[in-house]
Protein backbone atom coordinates (compact mmCIF):
# COMPACT_ATOMS: atom_id res chain seq x y z
CA UNK A 1 0.00 0.00 0.00
CA UNK A 2 1.62 3.30 -0.97
CA UNK A 3 1.75 6.42 1.70
CA UNK A 4 -1.56 8.14 0.60
CA UNK A 5 -3.45 4.62 0.09
CA UNK A 6 -2.20 4.55 3.61
CA UNK A 7 -2.95 8.25 4.93
CA UNK A 8 -6.51 8.00 3.60
CA UNK A 9 -7.42 4.29 4.82
CA UNK A 10 -6.19 5.29 8.58
CA UNK A 11 -7.31 8.79 8.51
CA UNK A 12 -10.57 8.83 6.35
CA UNK A 13 -12.28 5.79 4.99
CA UNK A 14 -12.18 3.53 7.92
CA UNK A 15 -14.76 3.56 10.34
CA UNK A 16 -13.90 5.85 13.33
CA UNK A 17 -14.31 2.82 15.81
CA UNK A 18 -12.22 5.63 18.45
CA UNK A 19 -13.24 8.69 17.47
CA UNK A 20 -10.77 10.77 19.23
CA UNK A 21 -8.29 9.55 17.42
CA UNK A 22 -9.54 10.52 14.21
CA UNK A 23 -8.80 13.56 12.56
CA UNK A 24 -9.28 15.16 8.89
CA UNK A 25 -6.06 14.78 7.09
CA UNK A 26 -6.16 18.43 6.25
CA UNK A 27 -5.35 19.34 10.58
CA UNK A 28 -2.00 17.39 10.22
CA UNK A 29 0.10 20.02 10.25
CA UNK A 30 3.70 20.26 9.54
CA UNK A 31 6.02 20.76 13.14
CA UNK A 32 8.65 21.99 11.09
CA UNK A 33 6.02 24.87 10.00
CA UNK A 34 6.31 25.95 13.71
CA UNK A 35 9.36 27.64 14.93
CA UNK A 36 9.14 26.26 18.53
CA UNK A 37 9.73 22.38 16.99
CA UNK A 38 12.68 22.85 14.95
CA UNK A 39 13.21 20.11 12.61
CA UNK A 40 15.95 17.61 14.37
CA UNK A 41 18.29 14.90 13.05
CA UNK A 42 16.83 11.51 14.56
CA UNK A 43 18.87 7.67 14.45
CA UNK A 44 16.16 5.32 13.67
CA UNK A 45 17.27 1.44 13.16
CA UNK A 46 20.20 2.42 12.52
CA UNK A 47 19.33 4.64 8.95
CA UNK A 48 19.96 8.04 9.69
CA UNK A 49 16.63 10.13 8.72
CA UNK A 50 16.66 13.20 7.15
CA UNK A 51 15.45 16.17 8.97
CA UNK A 52 12.27 14.08 10.42
CA UNK A 53 10.40 16.82 12.67
CA UNK A 54 9.41 15.40 15.71
CA UNK A 55 9.06 17.49 18.93
CA UNK A 56 11.49 18.10 20.10
CA UNK A 57 10.33 16.44 23.91
CA UNK A 58 10.64 13.51 22.46
CA UNK A 59 13.31 11.32 22.38
CA UNK A 60 14.71 8.32 20.14
CA UNK A 61 13.59 5.94 22.86
CA UNK A 62 10.47 7.21 22.72
CA UNK A 63 9.55 7.33 19.13
CA UNK A 64 10.91 3.57 19.43
CA UNK A 65 8.50 2.77 21.95
CA UNK A 66 5.47 3.69 20.02
CA UNK A 67 6.01 0.22 17.29
CA UNK A 68 4.33 -2.79 18.92
CA UNK A 69 6.58 -5.57 19.84
CA UNK A 70 6.14 -8.50 17.34
CA UNK A 71 5.40 -11.35 19.92
CA UNK A 72 3.45 -8.91 21.71
CA UNK A 73 0.53 -8.63 18.73
CA UNK A 74 -2.93 -10.40 19.86
CA UNK A 75 -5.44 -9.15 17.75
CA UNK A 76 -7.46 -11.41 19.63
CA UNK A 77 -7.88 -11.35 23.42
CA UNK A 78 -9.31 -14.47 25.63
CA UNK A 79 -7.89 -16.97 22.77
CA UNK A 80 -10.36 -19.76 21.96
CA UNK A 81 -10.42 -23.30 21.52
CA UNK A 82 -10.07 -25.94 24.00
CA UNK A 83 -7.36 -26.07 26.07
CA UNK A 84 -4.96 -29.66 25.57
CA UNK A 85 -5.78 -31.51 29.15
CA UNK A 86 -3.00 -33.73 30.35
CA UNK A 87 -3.45 -37.10 29.26
CA UNK A 88 -5.83 -39.19 31.41
CA UNK A 89 -7.62 -35.97 32.48
CA UNK A 90 -11.06 -35.40 31.86
CA UNK A 91 -12.29 -32.37 29.99
CA UNK A 92 -15.12 -30.18 30.69
CA UNK A 93 -17.39 -27.35 29.06
CA UNK A 94 -17.33 -24.79 31.18
CA UNK A 95 -15.35 -23.40 34.37
CA UNK A 96 -12.71 -25.38 35.95
CA UNK A 97 -12.27 -28.61 37.21
CA UNK A 98 -9.65 -30.13 40.51
CA UNK A 99 -8.62 -33.74 39.61
CA UNK A 100 -6.74 -35.56 42.29
CA UNK A 101 -4.24 -32.37 43.26
CA UNK A 102 -2.13 -32.71 45.92
CA UNK A 103 0.17 -30.20 47.70
CA UNK A 104 2.60 -29.88 50.56
CA UNK A 105 4.68 -27.00 52.18
CA UNK A 106 8.09 -28.15 53.42
CA UNK A 107 7.08 -31.33 53.78
CA UNK A 108 3.78 -30.85 55.09
CA UNK A 109 0.64 -32.27 53.53
CA UNK A 110 -1.97 -29.53 52.83
CA UNK A 111 -3.79 -31.31 50.15
CA UNK A 112 -3.83 -34.79 49.65
CA UNK A 113 -6.85 -35.52 46.90
CA UNK A 114 -8.76 -33.21 45.98
CA UNK A 115 -11.26 -33.58 43.49
CA UNK A 116 -14.07 -30.61 42.68
CA UNK A 117 -15.12 -28.67 39.50
CA UNK A 118 -17.56 -25.37 39.29
CA UNK A 119 -19.22 -25.05 36.01
CA UNK A 120 -21.58 -22.63 34.91
CA UNK A 121 -24.49 -21.42 36.88
CA UNK A 122 -22.25 -22.65 40.30
CA UNK A 123 -21.85 -20.83 43.21
CA UNK A 124 -19.15 -23.28 45.19
CA UNK A 125 -18.54 -22.55 49.20
CA UNK A 126 -15.25 -24.21 50.38
CA UNK A 127 -15.87 -24.83 53.43
CA UNK A 128 -13.42 -26.57 56.14
CA UNK A 129 -11.26 -25.48 59.53
CA UNK A 130 -8.29 -22.98 59.54
CA UNK A 131 -5.67 -24.44 57.63
CA UNK A 132 -7.40 -27.00 55.55
CA UNK A 133 -6.00 -25.73 52.56
CA UNK A 134 -8.86 -23.55 50.98
CA UNK A 135 -7.01 -20.36 50.16
CA UNK A 136 -4.84 -22.43 48.37
CA UNK A 137 -7.05 -24.32 46.20
CA UNK A 138 -8.15 -20.71 45.12
CA UNK A 139 -4.35 -20.32 44.24
CA UNK A 140 -3.55 -23.09 42.58
CA UNK A 141 -6.90 -22.12 40.54
CA UNK A 142 -5.58 -18.47 40.02
CA UNK A 143 -2.12 -19.89 38.64
CA UNK A 144 -0.74 -18.30 42.16
CA UNK A 145 0.32 -21.60 42.82
CA UNK A 146 1.45 -24.52 41.14
CA UNK A 147 0.25 -28.31 42.57
CA UNK A 148 2.41 -30.81 43.46
CA UNK A 149 0.28 -33.37 41.61
CA UNK A 150 -2.68 -33.85 40.06
CA UNK A 151 -4.66 -31.90 37.35
CA UNK A 152 -6.49 -28.37 37.10
CA UNK A 153 -8.52 -28.59 33.96
CA UNK A 154 -9.45 -24.96 32.40
CA UNK A 155 -12.62 -24.97 29.85
CA UNK A 156 -11.01 -22.72 27.66
CA UNK A 157 -7.42 -21.36 27.10
CA UNK A 158 -6.64 -17.83 28.55
CA UNK A 159 -9.63 -18.15 30.93
CA UNK A 160 -10.05 -14.97 32.88
CA UNK A 161 -10.21 -15.40 36.48
CA UNK A 162 -10.30 -13.14 38.78
CA UNK A 163 -9.21 -12.86 42.50
CA UNK A 164 -11.48 -10.71 45.28
CA UNK A 165 -9.83 -11.28 48.47
CA UNK A 166 -10.63 -9.30 51.47
CA UNK A 167 -7.67 -6.63 51.06
CA UNK A 168 -9.48 -4.52 48.42
CA UNK A 169 -7.10 -3.34 45.21
CA UNK A 170 -8.57 0.32 45.42
CA UNK A 171 -6.14 2.84 45.11
CA UNK A 172 -6.71 5.97 47.58
CA UNK A 173 -5.69 8.49 45.68
CA UNK A 174 -6.97 8.00 42.54
CA UNK A 175 -10.79 9.10 41.53
CA UNK A 176 -14.22 6.54 41.09
CA UNK A 177 -13.79 6.92 37.49
CA UNK A 178 -10.11 6.40 37.55
CA UNK A 179 -10.39 3.38 39.60
CA UNK A 180 -12.88 1.61 37.12
CA UNK A 181 -10.58 2.67 34.16
CA UNK A 182 -7.52 0.79 35.80
CA UNK A 183 -9.99 -2.33 34.98
CA UNK A 184 -9.33 -1.96 31.46
CA UNK A 185 -5.67 -1.74 31.43
CA UNK A 186 -4.74 -3.10 27.72
CA UNK A 187 -7.76 -1.00 26.64
CA UNK A 188 -5.72 2.35 28.07
CA UNK A 189 -2.80 1.07 26.74
CA UNK A 190 -3.82 1.03 23.58
CA UNK A 191 -5.71 4.17 23.71
CA UNK A 192 -2.59 5.72 25.12
CA UNK A 193 -0.97 4.68 22.52
CA UNK A 194 -3.22 5.66 19.46
CA UNK A 195 -2.68 8.93 20.81
CA UNK A 196 0.99 9.04 20.86
CA UNK A 197 1.27 7.52 17.68
CA UNK A 198 -0.98 10.04 16.00
CA UNK A 199 0.94 12.54 17.32
CA UNK A 200 3.87 11.40 16.19
CA UNK A 201 2.10 11.01 12.87
CA UNK A 202 1.68 14.09 12.65
CA UNK A 203 4.96 15.99 13.44
CA UNK A 204 6.74 13.61 10.94
CA UNK A 205 5.49 14.87 7.51
CA UNK A 206 8.81 15.24 6.37
CA UNK A 207 10.28 11.80 6.67
CA UNK A 208 7.46 9.87 4.63
CA UNK A 209 9.39 6.49 5.81
CA UNK A 210 8.81 6.91 9.21
CA UNK A 211 5.38 8.04 8.84
CA UNK A 212 4.83 5.06 6.95
CA UNK A 213 6.21 3.32 9.25
CA UNK A 214 3.92 4.96 11.58
CA UNK A 215 0.68 4.87 9.98
CA UNK A 216 1.40 0.84 9.93
CA UNK A 217 1.73 0.92 13.60
CA UNK A 218 -1.83 3.11 14.00
CA UNK A 219 -3.26 0.68 11.75
CA UNK A 220 -2.49 -2.05 13.84
CA UNK A 221 -3.07 -0.38 17.74
CA UNK A 222 -6.55 -0.01 15.55
CA UNK A 223 -7.21 -3.42 14.92
CA UNK A 224 -6.26 -3.94 18.40
CA UNK A 225 -8.47 -1.45 19.57
CA UNK A 226 -11.40 -2.75 17.40
CA UNK A 227 -10.32 -6.25 19.31
CA UNK A 228 -10.19 -5.67 22.66
CA UNK A 229 -14.02 -2.93 21.92
CA UNK A 230 -12.15 0.27 23.14
CA UNK A 231 -15.38 2.38 22.48
CA UNK A 232 -17.50 0.36 24.85
CA UNK A 233 -15.19 1.36 28.47
CA UNK A 234 -17.46 4.38 29.28
CA UNK A 235 -20.36 2.75 28.39
CA UNK A 236 -19.98 -0.57 30.39
CA UNK A 237 -18.77 2.11 33.57
CA UNK A 238 -21.43 4.17 33.12
CA UNK A 239 -23.31 1.18 33.33
CA UNK A 240 -21.98 -0.47 36.12
CA UNK A 241 -21.84 2.77 38.67
CA UNK A 242 -25.35 2.85 39.17
CA UNK A 243 -25.78 -0.98 39.64
CA UNK A 244 -23.00 -0.72 42.63
CA UNK A 245 -24.95 2.41 44.00
CA UNK A 246 -22.80 4.83 42.59
CA UNK A 247 -24.16 8.14 41.75
CA UNK A 248 -22.67 9.90 38.80
CA UNK A 249 -21.76 12.69 40.55
CA UNK A 250 -19.56 10.30 42.29
CA UNK A 251 -17.02 9.64 39.64
CA UNK A 252 -14.75 12.50 39.96
CA UNK A 253 -14.80 11.89 44.33
CA UNK A 254 -11.41 10.26 45.99
CA UNK A 255 -11.57 6.77 46.86
CA UNK A 256 -10.38 7.56 50.08
CA UNK A 257 -13.83 9.09 50.89
CA UNK A 258 -15.45 5.98 51.24
CA UNK A 259 -16.08 3.52 53.58
CA UNK A 260 -14.45 0.52 53.46
CA UNK A 261 -17.84 -1.04 52.17
CA UNK A 262 -17.98 1.26 48.84
CA UNK A 263 -14.28 0.23 48.35
CA UNK A 264 -15.37 -3.06 47.97
CA UNK A 265 -18.15 -2.55 45.98
CA UNK A 266 -15.24 -0.57 43.65
CA UNK A 267 -13.02 -3.40 43.98
CA UNK A 268 -15.84 -5.62 42.87
CA UNK A 269 -16.56 -3.50 40.13
CA UNK A 270 -13.62 -3.80 38.12
CA UNK A 271 -13.48 -7.28 38.51
CA UNK A 272 -16.91 -7.62 36.56
CA UNK A 273 -16.09 -4.45 34.25
CA UNK A 274 -12.70 -7.26 32.81
CA UNK A 275 -15.44 -10.24 32.32
CA UNK A 276 -14.33 -12.69 33.80
CA UNK A 277 -15.00 -16.14 33.65
CA UNK A 278 -14.82 -17.48 36.87
CA UNK A 279 -14.70 -15.35 40.54
CA UNK A 280 -13.00 -16.38 43.29
CA UNK A 281 -13.77 -14.81 46.83
CA UNK A 282 -11.96 -14.89 49.93
CA UNK A 283 -13.80 -14.05 52.88
CA UNK A 284 -15.28 -11.12 51.05
CA UNK A 285 -17.65 -10.02 53.73
CA UNK A 286 -14.58 -9.47 56.35
CA UNK A 287 -14.62 -5.95 57.48
CA UNK A 288 -18.48 -5.33 55.33
CA UNK A 289 -21.34 -4.24 57.81
CA UNK A 290 -24.82 -5.71 57.73
CA UNK A 291 -26.27 -3.80 55.26
CA UNK A 292 -23.50 -3.99 52.65
CA UNK A 293 -22.83 -7.75 53.26
CA UNK A 294 -26.49 -8.02 52.35
CA UNK A 295 -26.07 -5.98 49.30
CA UNK A 296 -23.07 -8.16 48.11
CA UNK A 297 -25.73 -10.98 48.49
CA UNK A 298 -28.22 -9.55 46.47
CA UNK A 299 -25.41 -8.16 43.95
CA UNK A 300 -23.69 -11.69 43.27
CA UNK A 301 -26.77 -14.23 42.95
CA UNK A 302 -27.26 -11.81 40.03
CA UNK A 303 -24.38 -12.74 38.32
CA UNK A 304 -24.00 -15.69 36.06
CA UNK A 305 -20.26 -15.98 36.41
CA UNK A 306 -19.17 -19.25 38.12
CA UNK A 307 -17.97 -18.58 41.50
CA UNK A 308 -15.92 -20.22 44.49
CA UNK A 309 -16.45 -18.44 47.55
CA UNK A 310 -14.47 -18.79 50.76
CA UNK A 311 -16.46 -17.75 53.72
CA UNK A 312 -16.55 -18.09 57.38
CA UNK A 313 -20.19 -16.46 57.15
CA UNK A 314 -22.51 -19.11 56.82
CA UNK A 315 -25.52 -17.09 56.14
CA UNK A 316 -23.84 -15.48 53.29
CA UNK A 317 -22.87 -19.20 52.33
CA UNK A 318 -26.76 -19.98 52.83
CA UNK A 319 -28.00 -17.11 50.38
CA UNK A 320 -25.46 -17.82 47.63
CA UNK A 321 -24.01 -20.87 47.37
CA UNK A 322 -25.46 -23.97 44.91
CA UNK A 323 -22.50 -26.50 46.20
CA UNK A 324 -20.55 -26.84 48.74
CA UNK A 325 -16.95 -28.72 49.05
CA UNK A 326 -15.33 -29.36 52.40
CA UNK A 327 -12.09 -29.88 52.45
CA UNK A 328 -11.34 -32.40 55.37
CA UNK A 329 -7.20 -33.60 56.28
CA UNK A 330 -6.21 -33.09 52.81
CA UNK A 331 -9.57 -34.46 51.22
CA UNK A 332 -12.21 -33.32 49.53
CA UNK A 333 -16.14 -33.98 49.63
CA UNK A 334 -18.94 -32.38 47.63
CA UNK A 335 -22.53 -31.95 48.62
CA UNK A 336 -25.13 -30.31 46.49
CA UNK A 337 -26.96 -27.32 47.97
CA UNK A 338 -26.26 -24.36 50.24
CA UNK A 339 -24.45 -24.77 53.96
CA UNK A 340 -28.05 -25.53 55.37
CA UNK A 341 -28.22 -28.76 52.95
CA UNK A 342 -24.42 -29.06 53.71
CA UNK A 343 -24.78 -29.72 57.18
CA UNK A 344 -27.65 -31.99 56.53
CA UNK A 345 -25.69 -34.11 53.94
CA UNK A 346 -23.01 -34.09 56.10
CA UNK A 347 -24.85 -35.57 59.20
CA UNK A 348 -26.16 -38.16 56.66
CA UNK A 349 -22.60 -39.50 55.67
CA UNK A 350 -20.84 -39.26 58.63
CA UNK A 351 -23.91 -41.61 59.81
CA UNK A 352 -23.62 -44.03 56.70
CA UNK A 353 -20.10 -43.82 56.47
CA UNK A 354 -20.00 -45.11 60.48
CA UNK A 355 -22.77 -47.66 59.63
CA UNK A 356 -20.40 -49.26 57.06
CA UNK A 357 -17.53 -48.81 58.70
CA UNK A 358 -19.10 -50.63 61.96
CA UNK A 359 -20.04 -53.75 59.38
CA UNK A 360 -16.77 -54.03 57.56
CA UNK A 361 -15.24 -54.14 61.19
CA UNK A 362 -17.57 -56.78 62.57
CA UNK A 363 -16.98 -58.68 58.88
CA UNK A 364 -13.00 -58.55 59.81
CA UNK A 365 -13.49 -60.22 63.30
CA UNK A 366 -15.52 -62.67 62.18
CA UNK A 367 -12.84 -63.66 59.66
CA UNK A 368 -10.19 -63.32 61.73
CA UNK A 369 -11.72 -65.87 64.13
CA UNK A 370 -12.18 -67.99 60.98
CA UNK A 371 -8.82 -67.54 60.31
CA UNK A 372 -7.51 -69.25 63.85
CA UNK A 373 -10.27 -71.86 64.11
CA UNK A 374 -9.23 -73.13 60.35
CA UNK A 375 -5.83 -73.04 60.90
CA UNK A 376 -5.80 -75.12 63.77
CA UNK A 377 -7.01 -78.23 61.97
CA UNK A 378 -6.41 -79.66 58.50
CA UNK A 379 -8.30 -76.89 57.08
CA UNK A 380 -5.05 -75.04 55.76
CA UNK A 381 -6.83 -74.05 52.34
CA UNK A 382 -9.68 -72.60 53.72
CA UNK A 383 -7.69 -71.09 55.88
CA UNK A 384 -5.67 -68.82 53.48
CA UNK A 385 -8.53 -68.00 51.70
CA UNK A 386 -9.90 -66.24 54.51
CA UNK A 387 -6.55 -64.66 55.02
CA UNK A 388 -7.00 -63.26 51.66
CA UNK A 389 -10.27 -61.82 52.23
CA UNK A 390 -8.84 -60.44 55.53
CA UNK A 391 -6.16 -58.94 53.35
CA UNK A 392 -8.95 -57.39 50.76
CA UNK A 393 -10.62 -56.01 53.46
CA UNK A 394 -8.34 -54.44 55.44
CA UNK A 395 -6.42 -53.03 52.43
CA UNK A 396 -8.85 -52.41 49.36
CA UNK A 397 -12.03 -52.79 50.77
CA UNK A 398 -10.87 -50.79 53.68
CA UNK A 399 -13.90 -48.42 54.87
CA UNK A 400 -12.29 -45.62 57.10
CA UNK A 401 -14.20 -44.15 60.19
CA UNK A 402 -15.65 -41.02 60.05
CA UNK A 403 -13.64 -38.25 61.85
CA UNK A 404 -15.74 -36.51 64.06
CA UNK A 405 -14.33 -32.99 65.63
CA UNK A 406 -14.83 -32.76 69.32
CA UNK A 407 -17.10 -29.51 69.13
CA UNK A 408 -16.02 -27.26 71.42
CA UNK A 409 -18.37 -26.37 74.35
CA UNK A 410 -18.19 -23.09 76.08
CA UNK A 411 -21.13 -22.47 79.16
CA UNK A 412 -21.39 -19.12 80.31
CA UNK A 413 -22.57 -19.08 84.44
CA UNK A 414 -26.33 -17.76 84.45
CA UNK A 415 -26.31 -14.74 85.66
CA UNK A 416 -28.84 -12.52 87.66
CA UNK A 417 -30.21 -9.25 85.86
CA UNK A 418 -27.72 -6.35 86.85
CA UNK A 419 -30.73 -4.33 88.46
CA UNK A 420 -31.29 -0.36 87.71
CA UNK A 421 -27.93 0.81 89.52
CA UNK A 422 -25.18 -0.57 87.28
CA UNK A 423 -22.42 1.00 89.12
CA UNK A 424 -21.86 3.06 92.27
CA UNK A 425 -19.07 4.88 92.51
CA UNK A 426 -18.16 6.31 96.00
CA UNK A 427 -15.50 8.78 97.13
CA UNK A 428 -13.44 7.87 94.26
CA UNK A 429 -9.79 9.55 93.93
CA UNK A 430 -7.66 8.81 91.08
CA UNK A 431 -4.29 10.54 90.61
CA UNK A 432 -1.14 10.80 88.33
CA UNK A 433 1.62 11.50 90.41
CA UNK A 434 0.77 14.41 92.65
CA UNK A 435 -2.43 15.57 90.76
CA UNK A 436 -5.63 14.10 91.37
CA UNK A 437 -7.92 13.90 88.11
CA UNK A 438 -10.90 13.45 89.69
CA UNK A 439 -12.68 12.98 93.09
CA UNK A 440 -16.01 12.81 93.22
CA UNK A 441 -18.62 10.94 95.21
CA UNK A 442 -21.78 9.56 93.70
N1 LIG B 1 3.51 -20.43 51.00
C1 LIG B 1 3.36 -21.23 52.05
N2 LIG B 1 4.42 -21.71 52.69
C2 LIG B 1 4.29 -22.53 53.75
N3 LIG B 1 3.09 -22.91 54.25
C3 LIG B 1 1.99 -22.45 53.65
C4 LIG B 1 2.06 -21.57 52.53
N4 LIG B 1 0.80 -21.28 52.13
C5 LIG B 1 -0.01 -21.92 52.99
N5 LIG B 1 0.69 -22.62 53.88
C6 LIG B 1 0.14 -23.45 54.95
O1 LIG B 1 -0.80 -24.32 54.38
C7 LIG B 1 -1.90 -24.52 55.24
C8 LIG B 1 -3.18 -24.18 54.50
O2 LIG B 1 -3.25 -22.79 54.32
P1 LIG B 1 -4.52 -22.10 53.67
O3 LIG B 1 -4.32 -20.63 53.77
O4 LIG B 1 -4.77 -22.66 52.34
O5 LIG B 1 -5.67 -22.57 54.66
P2 LIG B 1 -7.16 -22.07 54.79
O6 LIG B 1 -8.03 -23.27 54.83
O7 LIG B 1 -7.46 -21.07 53.75
O8 LIG B 1 -7.11 -21.40 56.24
P3 LIG B 1 -7.86 -20.12 56.85
O9 LIG B 1 -9.30 -20.48 56.96
O10 LIG B 1 -7.22 -19.96 58.20
O11 LIG B 1 -7.60 -18.97 55.94
C9 LIG B 1 -1.66 -23.64 56.46
O12 LIG B 1 -1.12 -24.44 57.47
C10 LIG B 1 -0.64 -22.65 55.99
O13 LIG B 1 0.18 -22.21 57.02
Amino acid sequence: MDLTTKLQSSFLTTTPLHKPYFRPISTIIPVSNNKKQQPIIKIFNNHRLSAVAIDDTQTTEDIQSLFSKQETIDYKRGGGGGSKQPSGASSISSGVRLENISKSYKGVTVLKDVTWEVKKGEKVGLVGVNGAGKTTQLRIISGMEQPDSGNLIKAKNNMRISFLSQEFEVSLTRTVKEEFLDAFKEEMEISNRLDKVQKAIESSVDDLELMGRLLDEFDLLQRRAQAVNLDIVDVKINKLMPELGFSPEDADRLVASFSGGWQMRMSLGKILLQDPDLLLLDEPTNHLDLDTIEWLEGYLNKQDVPMVIISHDRAFLDQLCTKIVETDMGVSRTFIGNYSDYIIGKATWIEAQFTAWEKQQKEIEHTRGLISRLSAGANSGRASSAEKKLEKLQEEEQVDKPFIRKQMKIRFPERGRSGREVVTLKNLEFSYEDKVTNNMSN
